[in-house]
């Protein structure tokens, strides 16, 4: 099959946790590059379960997966490391690491590029300033609020302008306005390029851009473009 213009492809995707009912059953779509969705579905419909599949955390129990025209199944781990360096993701719980400062954290995916800090010094400031972290960028995570951490997990997902952005419940810990500010970053990554998937049950988030959604119920995918 030709998959070479698909950023994704899911084919009779199914996953069950352990011995457990399938979570998710019969899951098929594609998406291109540049495009835009939230992904919808009530507590429990299997958002986190489908995001940590695309981001090659979980294995389907059964059918293919496509990422960047590859079947990953057949990927080694180092090439499943090459991949995950062109996606940006913001974990439900950030995932920052507590050793490094924010300033740090949000620089790391350019650091481990092999960047040189003279290069990208200027960015990662500034991008630190727009999610409105100027005055805790020298911060450990132990000491930021939850929507600081937030905001910084999601500059770390952007600073390095990935092919696709996998976000859980972005603005969850955020006031709307906030929540605002950082829809306006995703879509300027977006007509970046950047391919956008944001997990949300934020009503108000959606009805501010309108992408196409892509909504869990009952195990199955529905894709309302
Ligand atoms: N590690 C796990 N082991 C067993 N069951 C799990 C595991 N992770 C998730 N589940 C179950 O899989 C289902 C889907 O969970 P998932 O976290 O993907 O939903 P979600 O749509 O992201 O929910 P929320 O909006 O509450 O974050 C739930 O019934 C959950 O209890």
């Amino acid at each position: 099959m030709n998959t070479g213009h698909a950023l994704i492809r899911f084919e009779n995707v199914g996953l069950r946790y352990g011995a457990g009912q399938e979570v998710l059953r019969d899951v098929n779509f594609h998406l291109h590059p540049g495009s835009f969705h939230f992904l919808t579905g009530a507590s429990g419909a299997g958002k986190t379960t489908l995001l940590r599949m695309l981001f090659m955390s979980l294995r389907p129990t059964r059918g293919l997966v496509y990422l960047f025209g590859r079947n990953i199944a057949k990927n080694t781990t180092s090439q499943r490391a090459d991949l995950r360096r062109r996606i940006g993701i913001v974990f439900q719980d950030f995932r920052l690491l507590d050793h490094l400062t924010t300033w740090e954290n949000v620089a790391l995916p350019l650091r481990v590029m092999g960047r040189k800090q003279s290069d990208y010094q200027d960015d990662v400031t500034e991008l630190l300033r727009w999610v409105g972290l100027g005055d805790r960028m020298h911060a450990f995570p132990a000491v930021l609020s939850g929507g600081e951490k937030q905001r910084a997990a999601i500059a770390r997902a952007v600073i390095a302008k990935p092919e696709l952005l996998l976000a859980d419940e972005p603005t969850g810990n955020v006031d709307p306005q906030m929540a605002r500010r950082l829809l306006r970053l995703f879509i300027e990554l977006n007509r970046l390029g950047t391919s956008i998937i944001i997990a949300t049950h934020d009503y108000q988030l959606m009805s501010q851009f309108p992408a196409a959604r892509m909504q869990l119920e009952n195990g199955r995918l529905e894709m309302h473009e």
